[in-house]
C-alpha cells in the first residue's frame, strides 16, 4: 500500500516526526498579531477563571475569520488556544455554560474542520502541541519543559500534560521501525523482524519508566478535584444534557466527548501493530474507533494504514520460529505491563479522591459509577483493554 511503504520517509504527509513520533515539533509560542489576542487570553486563563473574569473577558473576543492562519503549526496553536478557551468557558464555575459565543465557536468550528478535529479539547492539543524547552538548545526533559497553557490547580495541569507528553517520546522510539517491521514482512525475513520488534518492545519499556514521573509531578487531589472538571466533555454529561450550542455555527446542542488518552495514537498504533483487537462485546472497540475522530485527520489516516497492512500477528504465529515469537510477546507483555501500571495511577489519582470525597459527603459511589475523564466507565475501560492485551499473547511452544 504506497500509504504505507514509506510514511517516515515522507513524514509531512502524516505530520509524524522521524524522533518524536505523534508529538507536534517545536510548536510555535505565538500567533500573527490579529489572532495573539486567542493565545493571550488563554494563557490568562488560571488568573482569570481565579478572579471569576474568564468568561467577561471571552465575550469580549473580536470574531475572527481563519483565513489568514498561515500553515499546520499556525493552525495548530490557534486550535489550542480556543480548545482551552473554550474549556475555561463552559466550566469556570459550576453555572455551566450552555451556549458557546460566536465570537469562539465560529472560528473554533470552521478551525477544526480543517483539521479533522472536534471543536472540544483533545490530547493533540493539551498534550502534543501544548509545550516548549525554556532552553531551546536544552533537551526535552521535564526540568527543561513547560506548557504553553495551564488550567486551574497550580502545576497540576502542567505536570498532567508534560508526563505524558514524556511517555509519548518515549514511546516514539518505536515509529521508526514500523516500515522496517512491514518490509520484514513482505519478505518473510523473521532475523530483521525480530530485531525490530525487540527494538518496540524497549521502547514500550521506556515508557513505562518514564510514566512513574507522574508521581512527582501531578497530585491526585488537585487532579482529581481542580484538573479533572475542566478536561470534561458534553457527551452524556449530566450537567450538559443535550450538549453545547456552538452560537452561529447550529442553533442545536452538539455533543463531543471529553478528553482521554484513547486519544492517543501512539497506544493506538501499538494495537494496530500487534493485532490487538480490542473487544467488541462491552462497547470499547466502538469507544476506541471514535476516539481516532479525535485524533489530527493525518494521524487517523496513519493508523488506519498501519491496521490495515499485512498482519505482522498473522505471520508470527504461523512461525515455527520460538525466539520470533517470543520477541512479539516481549512487546505484548511491555504493554499490559504499562496498562497494569497505569491502573494502580488511576486507583490513586481517582478512585481513592472520590471514596475519600464520598466518606466526606456521607455517600457512598460505587467503583462503577465513577467516569473516567472521557466519560467512560473507567475501571472496566481500562481492566478489559488490559485483558484483551494480556491474551493477545501467543504460545511460545
Ligand atoms: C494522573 C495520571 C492519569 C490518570 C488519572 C489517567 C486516567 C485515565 C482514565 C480515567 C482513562 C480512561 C479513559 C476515559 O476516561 O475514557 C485513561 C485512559 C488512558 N490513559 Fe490515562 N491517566 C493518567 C495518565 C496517563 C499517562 C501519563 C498516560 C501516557 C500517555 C496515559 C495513557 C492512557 C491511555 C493510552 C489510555 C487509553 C486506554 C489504553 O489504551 O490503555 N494516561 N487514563
Ligand atoms: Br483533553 C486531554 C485528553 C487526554 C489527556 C490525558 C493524558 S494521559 C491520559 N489518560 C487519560 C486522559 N489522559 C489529557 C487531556
Amino acid at each position: 500500500m504506497a500509504l504505507l511503504e514509506n510514511p517516515l520517509e515522507h513524514p509531512e504527509k502524516f505530520h509524524i516526526s522521524k524522533d518524536l513520533g505523534f508529538i507536534l515539533e517545536d510548536p510555535l509560542e505565538e500567533l500573527p498579531d490579529r489572532y495573539q489576542v486567542w493565545v493571550k487570553l488563554a494563557k490568562n486563563l488560571p488568573t482569570l477563571v481565579e478572579e471569576g473574569q474568564f468568561r467577561e473577558e471571552a465575550e469580549q473576543l473580536p470574531e475572527l475569520s481563519i483565513d489568514e492562519l498561515q500553515g499546520y503549526k499556525e493552525q495548530r496553536l490557534a486550535h489550542l488556544a480556543l480548545s482551552v478557551i473554550t474549556m475555561g468557558y463552559v466550566w469556570q464555575d459550576r453555572n455551566v455554560k450552555e451556549v458557546l459565543p460566536r465570537n469562539i465557536a465560529v472560528p473554533f468550528w470552521n478551525l477544526s474542520e480543517k483539521l479533522g478535529l472536534p471543536p472540544i479539547m483533545v490530547y493533540a492539543d493539551c498534550v502534543l502541541a501544548n509545550w516548549k524547552k525554556k532552553d531551546p538548545l536544552g533537551s526535552m526533559t521535564y526540568d527543561n519543559m513547560d506548557t504553553l497553557f495551564a488550567f486551574p490547580g497550580g502545576d497540576c495541569s502542567k505536570g498532567f500534560f508534560l508526563v505524558s507528553l514524556l511517555v509519548e517520546k518515549a514511546a516514539a522510539s518505536a515509529m521508526k521501525v514500523i516500515p522496517d517491521i512491514f518490509e520484514a514482512v513482505k519478505k518473510k525475513n523473521s532475523e530483521s523482524l525480530k530485531e525490530s520488534l525487540q527494538s518496540v518492545a524497549s521502547s514500550v519499556y521506556e515508557a513505562y519508566k518514564t510514566f512513574q514521573l507522574v508521581h512527582e509531578h501531578v497530585n491526585p487531589n488537585d487532579f482529581f478535584n481542580i484538573l479533572r472538571v475542566y478536561l470534561a466533555g458534553w457527551k452524556n454529561c449530566s450537567l450538559l444534557p443535550k450538549g453545547l450550542i456552538y452560537e452561529g455555527v447550529s442553533e442545536i446542542p452538539k455533543e463531543f466527548a471529553g478528553g482521554s488518552a484513547a486519544q492517543s495514537s501512539i497506544m493506538q498504533c501499538f494495537d494496530a501493530l500487534l493485532g490487538i483487537q480490542h473487544t467488541t462485546e462491552n462497547g470499547n472497540a466502538k469507544y476506541l474507533e471514535e476516539m481516532r475522530n479525535y485524533m489530527p485527520s493525518p494521524h487517523k489516516i496513519f493508523l488506519e494504514a498501519v491496521a490495515s497492512h499485512s498482519s505482522v500477528r498473522d505471520f508470527v504465529s504461523s512461525s515455527d520460529d520460538i525466539q520470533l515469537k517470543k520477541a512479539y510477546n516481549e512487546c505484548v507483555k511491555a504493554l499490559v505491563h504499562i496498562r497494569n501500571y497505569h491502573l494502580q495511577v488511576v486507583n490513586k489519582y481517582i478512585i481513592s479522591p472520590s471514596s475519600k470525597q464520598d466518606s466526606e459527603k456521607g455517600q457512598k459511589s460505587s467503583d462503577d459509577e465513577v467516569k473516567g475523564t472521557g466519560g467512560t466507565n473507567l475501571l472496566i475501560f481500562l481492566r478489559s483493554v488490559r485483558d484483551t492485551t494480556k491474551r493477545a499473547l501467543l504460545e511460545e511452544s
